[in-house]
């Protein structure tokens, strides 16, 4: 598709040509990938040793595409019940190291979230299928496919035996659905190392805003994730022998969570807003050039309303805002049925994703204080403890950078249009880990459509999305190389 701009010529047109002849070759790469249930959530043996074949498949790959490739040791991952259990080896590649062009690393993940056919997948999660253009599988757009269209980009230049116009570096990680064990240590390590001859960062890790119009991403939020615990004791009590004589815990838990958040979305910790960064008219008039359906958004998202009626409003609300979420309660009971228990002791467990300018030990404050507040206005006898367990930074791009710049060259060329320029809700720690560690420019290049369903049943990526995004990877590499 080149509607509205010109044809490629040239090795841009050759580089396409070969693309597109050899997509299901591309697509079958994929599809092995795919069935390798490379999940590092759950703990399991079975499960970690999948996760090592996937790496040692994907490092396989990288080697016959000639590059250099070290599997940096990542450490054993302790578990609470004491065991321990490998983490797959960070893979550290690369490929040229001519110093007249740029060093382009691309960051990916190999690692996926749980799937089981009957959570609702209509296919097998593990066999990568495709319906109408779109390839099913746990791991197509998060994050196998984005990997391989870069591997695709690179390995299309060397069938072509053209030389590579840039400088490719990999960082190819299998833990990063578990919080990305070990990696910010490897790149404190090898900041002098593997990393002083990075130019530029590319993570292809989130999605388009929109089912057909790219995007560049130039933020995500932070996160700062909370456990508020209460306790009366270590065992349960039964309702009917204690039951009306107890402050119980998870009344007061209740209590605590219903105090955060307000019907409409509004976050009742005091000061919370007050350090967020003041809207700009300049700001308000990038929201209006993105091409979002509200109407379509709505229904494919199979929400009856959102909280937000306009795009604009809508939008500030996922990018530049804090929200707050409940995410769940450890000690419930939460089974079917009808228990009559009354927990002892209960963990509440809720987050607030972080905007620009808000400072964390701050937040962390506020937050205590609050519950401290809440809490003791209901005179109970139990222990409160409130703890902050994770805490990630915002972070913010640079657009004015030569890598945005090319990006925005190579999606013109590709998808013949301007791209949205988007923030993105969630957060994506490495990349700001990456920005203050290496200090070199990071850009998020996402290839799946809005509609993709990470992390959910039914996870696909469309076959167009992955060939174009191949292209569009090449044509970055061309367009870096015009700039350096
Ligand atoms: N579209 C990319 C999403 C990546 C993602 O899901 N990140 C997690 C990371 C996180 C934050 N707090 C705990 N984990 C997210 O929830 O945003
Ligand atoms: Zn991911
Ligand atoms: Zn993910």
């Amino acid at each position: 598709m080149f509607s509205s701009s010109s044809p490629p010529t040239g090795l841009l047109e050759k580089v396409f040509q070969y693309i597109d002849l050899h997509q299901d070759e591309f697509v079958q790469t994929l599809k092995e990938w795919v069935a390798v249930e490379s999940d590092s959530v759950q703990p399991v043996p079975r499960l970690r040793r999948e996760l090592l074949r996937m790496t040692g498949l994907a490092a396989d790959r990288l080697r016959r595409l000639g590059a250099r490739v070290h599997l940096a040791d990542a450490g054993f991952q302790q578990l609470p019940d004491g065991q321990s259990l490998p983490i797959p080896p960070i893979i550290l590649a690369e490929l040229g190291n001519d110093p007249k062009k740029p060093t382009v690393c691309f960051y990916g993940h190999l690692d996926v979230q749980p799937a089981r056919q009957e959570d609702g997948w209509v296919t097998d999660p593990y066999t990568l299928t495709e319906v109408d253009g779109k390839l099913y599988g746990r791991g197509t757009t998060d994050n196998k496919g984005p990997v391989l269209a870069w591997i695709n980009a690179v390995s299309t230049f060397r069938a072509l035996d053209e030389d590579l116009p840039v400088n490719v570096k990999f960082v190819i990680e299998g833990m990063e659905e578990a919080g990305s064990l070990a990696l910010e240590e490897l790149v404190q390590k090898e900041k002098a190392g593997f990393f002083s001859s990075v130019d530029y960062i590319v993570i292809s890790d989130n999605l388009w805003i929109s089912r057909r119009t790219p995007a560049l991403t130039c933020g995500t939020r932070g996160n700062s994730y909370f456990m508020v615990e209460v306790k009366c004791r270590d065992q349960d009590f039964h309702s009917g022998t204690f039951g009306g004589i107890l402050n119980e815990p998870m009344a007061d838990l209740v209590a605590l969570l219903g105090s955060l958040v307000d019907s409409s979305g509004r976050i009742l910790i005091p000061g919370i807003y007050d350090h967020v960064a003041p809207v700009t008219a300049e700001e308000k008039r990038t929201y209006e050039a993105i091409d979002l359906d509200l109407e379509e958004y709505r229904n494919s998202s199979q929400v009856k309303k959102f909280l937000f009626d306009t795009k604009e409003e809508l939008l500030m609300h996922l990018w530049r805002y804090p929200s707050l979420s409940i995410h769940g309660i450890e000690g419930a009971f939460h089974e079917p049925g009808a228990k009559t228990v009354i927990p002892g002791r209960v963990i509440g467990k809720f987050s607030i994703r972080l905007v620009p300018h808000m400072n964390m030990s701050v937040v962390e404050k506020q937050v205590k204080q609050h519950l401290d507040y809440i809490f003791s206005k209901r005179n109970s006898s139990n222990q409160m403890t409130v703890s902050m367990t994770l805490g990630v930074h915002p972070w913010i791009a640079d657009i004015r950078d030569n890598q945005y710049l090319a990006a925005k060259r190579a999606i013109k060329t590709v998808f013949g249009t301007e791209p949205d320029m988007i923030r993105d809700g969630s957060t994506i720690p490495i990349a700001k880990i990456f920005q203050d560690t290496i200090q070199k420019s990071v850009m998020m290049l996402p290839l799946g459509a809005a509609d993709d369903g990470e992390h959910s049943q039914n996870e696909k990526i469309n076959r167009w999305n992955y060939i174009e995004g191949s292209k569009l990877f090449a044509g970055f590499f061309l367009e870096m190389a015009k700039l350096h």
